[in-house]
C-alpha cells in the first residue's frame, strides 16, 4: 500500500470531498473524524482508514498522533483540515479563544512535530487550512481568525524546519461553502464580499490541493483561494 494522504476533519464538506477525490484516484487515504455517524461505515467499505480524534485536548492529538505511527511507516502528505467557526463569545470568551487555538493552532503544531518522521519519501507535503481572514481579521469571530492566523505563521516556521524534506504549505480560502443554516440574507451578503461573488464548492480546494502536492519548489507559501475578495474595494 501506498504511503497515505492524513486529511483531519474529513468526514463532512470540504475534507471529505478531498478525501474521496484522492481515494478514487487510487491514493491510500486515511482521515480523523470527531463524532461518530453512519457514513464512516461507508467510508471504511471505500478503502479509507478513519480515526476517530477530538483535537480539543492534547491527550486526544497525541493518541491521534500514535495510532497513526501504530499503523504506518511512512505518510505521503498530513492536511489540517479539522476546525470550528465559532464566534466570539460574550459569556465565556476565554474559553472560545481556547478552543480556537487548540483545534487550528496547538493540534497542528503537535502533530506536525510527532509526525514529521513518518513523512519520509521522495515528496513529502504538510498543508495547513487556514482563512482569507487571517489578512484582514474578523469583528465577530477575533478568536478563529487568531487562530488561523497563527496556523498560517506555523506554515512558515515548519517550512524553514523541515525543508528540503518536507513542503509546508497553506491554503487561504474565503468562501468555499455555505453552511446549510446560513440564511437567504447572509449569503446574498456573503457573496457581494468577493469579485466573482459565487459559491464556488470543495472542488476549489481540492484544485489547490492537488497543486501543492504535485510541486517539487513550492514550500513556505499561502495559496489565497478567495475569489479575489482582496480587491473587493469600497
Ligand atoms: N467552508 C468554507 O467556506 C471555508 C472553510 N475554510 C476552512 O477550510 C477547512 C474546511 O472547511 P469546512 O469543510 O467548512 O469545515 P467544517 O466546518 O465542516 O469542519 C471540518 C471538521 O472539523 C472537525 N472538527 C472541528 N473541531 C474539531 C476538534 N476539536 N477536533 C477534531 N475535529 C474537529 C469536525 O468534525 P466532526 O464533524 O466529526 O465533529 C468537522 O467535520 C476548515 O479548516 C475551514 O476553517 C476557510 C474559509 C471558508
Ligand atoms: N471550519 C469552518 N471554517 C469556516 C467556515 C466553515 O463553514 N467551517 N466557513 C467560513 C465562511 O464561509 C466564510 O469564509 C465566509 O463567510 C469561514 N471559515
Amino acid at each position: 500500500m501506498t504511503a497515505p494522504i492524513v486529511i483531519t476533519g474529513a468526514a463532512q464538506r470540504v475534507g471529505l470531498y478531498c478525501a474521496r477525490a484522492l481515494n478514487q484516484q487510487g491514493q491510500s487515504v486515511v482521515i480523523s473524524y470527531r463524532r461518530h455517524r453512519p457514513l464512516i461505515e461507508e467510508l471504511e467499505a471505500e478503502g479509507i482508514h478513519c480515526i476517530q480524534a477530538d483535537f480539543s485536548s492534547e491527550s486526544g492529538v497525541n493518541a491521534f498522533a500514535d495510532t497513526l505511527k501504530a499503523n504506518y511507516g511512512s505518510l505521503r502528505a498530513l492536511v489540517h483540515n479539522a476546525s470550528d467557526w465559532h464566534a466570539d463569545s460574550d459569556d465565556n470568551p476565554g474559553q472560545v479563544f481556547e478552543a480556537m487555538m487548540a483545534v487550528h493552532a496547538k493540534a497542528p503544531f503537535l502533530l506536525n512535530r510527532a509526525l514529521a518522521p513518518l513523512l519520509n519519501g521522495d515528496k513529502a507535503d504538510i498543508i495547513h487550512m487556514t482563512d482569507f481572514v487571517t489578512q484582514i481579521g474578523s469583528t465577530k469571530n477575533m478568536a478563529y481568525a487568531a487562530s488561523k492566523a497563527a496556523l498560517e505563521n506555523l506554515t512558515y516556521s515548519f517550512a524553514r524546519k523541515l525543508a528540503p524534506s518536507i513542503k509546508v504549505n497553506a491554503i487561504a480560502p474565503a468562501l468555499i461553502i455555505f453552511n446549510e443554516d446560513d440564511s437567504p440574507a447572509y449569503r446574498q451578503k456573503t457573496l457581494k464580499k468577493s469579485l466573482m461573488e459565487i459559491e464556488p464548492g470543495e472542488k476549489e480546494i481540492f484544485n489547490s490541493l492537488c497543486f501543492l502536492l504535485d510541486s517539487d519548489y513550492i514550500t513556505g507559501r499561502s495559496i489565497p483561494v478567495d475569489g479575489g475578495r482582496h480587491l473587493n474595494l469600497p
